[in-house]
């Protein structure tokens, strides 16, 4: 196992996603939960991501909505198979009554899915017999997005209002910031797009608290990284946590939450080095970035027009990993209604 906390040989590994691959997931819980894009690697990934990117395009994101050992039989693992099949089946008959409708010549562009099948229904008219995705391989993205979406997301919205509710001076400039953009109307995503400080906010989020801790990689062949030849089969972890806090990057006030150090951007705060990386990089960069930040916009901006918020005194600060970053004894915090 090699450990990576070199900027520069993250910015190789990353760019290099033929060499460097994902591993391949043992985890029962992960395989689950992710495969499709994610999990997939070579032609099939470019395959996969290419039918997919159509979905996340910024355009189409204006009006998107999301629908909503372990081979032995115990109780648990009979349960994880049966809530696997369920969501399966629930899935599959979702999707089918779209194709059903598509076939019946509606228009399908309204959400996720909807892009999802259009771009594939595109690729297989334009392709040979192995072009497009099989059923059960769209089952597996809709999967991926609900859970790479729902936990990710949802995490960075908790550590925003925890650090919101400890910085009450950030907490109002950024609800003075909705007030001016929105006044008490329903966001939207031009005024979304607006939003600077809320910007500032979730990229120092992002860095104290990355939901995704580190990335792992793979190579299947002798490779050379830097001044070294690592050999086939060695296994790479490419620690985000450690960089957002290296002290000699971002400087003393490397613990402290302060969002202006992005007001210059990204590469300005970083000097340039790939020691910021919340959403990965390279080509298999999260294809779900903008989606994430526009939707956790939506949500602190609804918050903060409707509430202020305090951390409560039986707030513990304990973050902790089960697969993403999150704060194991609840995120307190009191809301008051304005
Ligand atoms: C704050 C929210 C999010 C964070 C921090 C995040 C983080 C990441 C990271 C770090 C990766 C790269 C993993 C690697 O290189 O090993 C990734 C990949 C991915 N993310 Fe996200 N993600 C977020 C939201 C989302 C959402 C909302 C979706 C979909 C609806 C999504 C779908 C994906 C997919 C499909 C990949 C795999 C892309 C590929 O391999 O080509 N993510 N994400």
């Amino acid at each position: 196992m090699v450990h990576i906390t070199e900027p520069a040989i993250v910015k190789e590994v990353l760019a290099n996603n033929y060499q460097f691959q994902k591993l391949r997931r043992g985890n029962p819980l992960i395989k689950l939960l992710l495969t499709g894009l994610a999990d997939a690697e070579s032609e099939q990934w470019s395959k996969h991501r290419k039918i997919i990117n159509p979905a996340f395009h910024v355009e189409k994101l204006k009006s998107i909505y999301i629908p909503g050992s372990r081979f032995i039989p115990t109780k648990r693992n009979k349960r994880m198979k049966e809530i696997g099949s369920e969501v399966k089946a629930s899935i599959r008959s979702i999707i089918n009554k779209r194709i059903i409708a598509m076939k019946e010549g509606e228009s399908n562009n309204e959400d996720l899915l909807g892009i999802l099948l259009d771009s594939n229904y595109k690729e297989i008219k334009q392709g040979d017999n192995t072009s497009g995705l099989s059923i059960d391989e769209v089952i597996e993205e809709c999967k991926l997005f609900y859970f790479a979406g729902q936990e990710t997301t949802g995490n960075l919205l908790l550590w925003t209002m925890v650090l919101l509710a400890q910085h009450s001076d950030w907490q109002a400039q950024a609800r003075d910031e909705v007030s001016l953009v929105f006044g008490g109307q329903k966001p939207d995503t031009d005024g979304l797009n607006r939003l600077k400080i809320i910007n500032l906010i979730f990229y120092e989020v992002l860095r104290l608290y990355p939901p995704v801790v580190l990335l792992s990689r793979m190579i299947h062949q002798e490779t050379k990284l830097g001044d070294i030849t690592l050999p086939a089969g060695s296994f790479l972890q490419l620690h985000t946590m450690l960089l957002h806090h290296d002290r000699d990057i971002w400087g003393d006030d490397v613990k402290e939450f302060k969002p202006q150090r992005f007001s210059e951007g990204v590469l300005k705060a970083t000097k340039g080095q790939a020691s910021y990386f919340p959403f990965g990089g390279g080509p298999r960069i999260c294809i779900g970035m903008n989606f994430a930040l526009l939707e956790a916009k939506m949500a602190l901006a609804m918050i903060l027009q409707r509430f202020r918020f305090d951390i409560s005194p039986s707030y513990s600060h304990a973050p902790h990993t089960i697969i993403t970053l999150q704060p194991q004894f609840g995120a307190h915090v009191i809301l008051h209604k304005l």
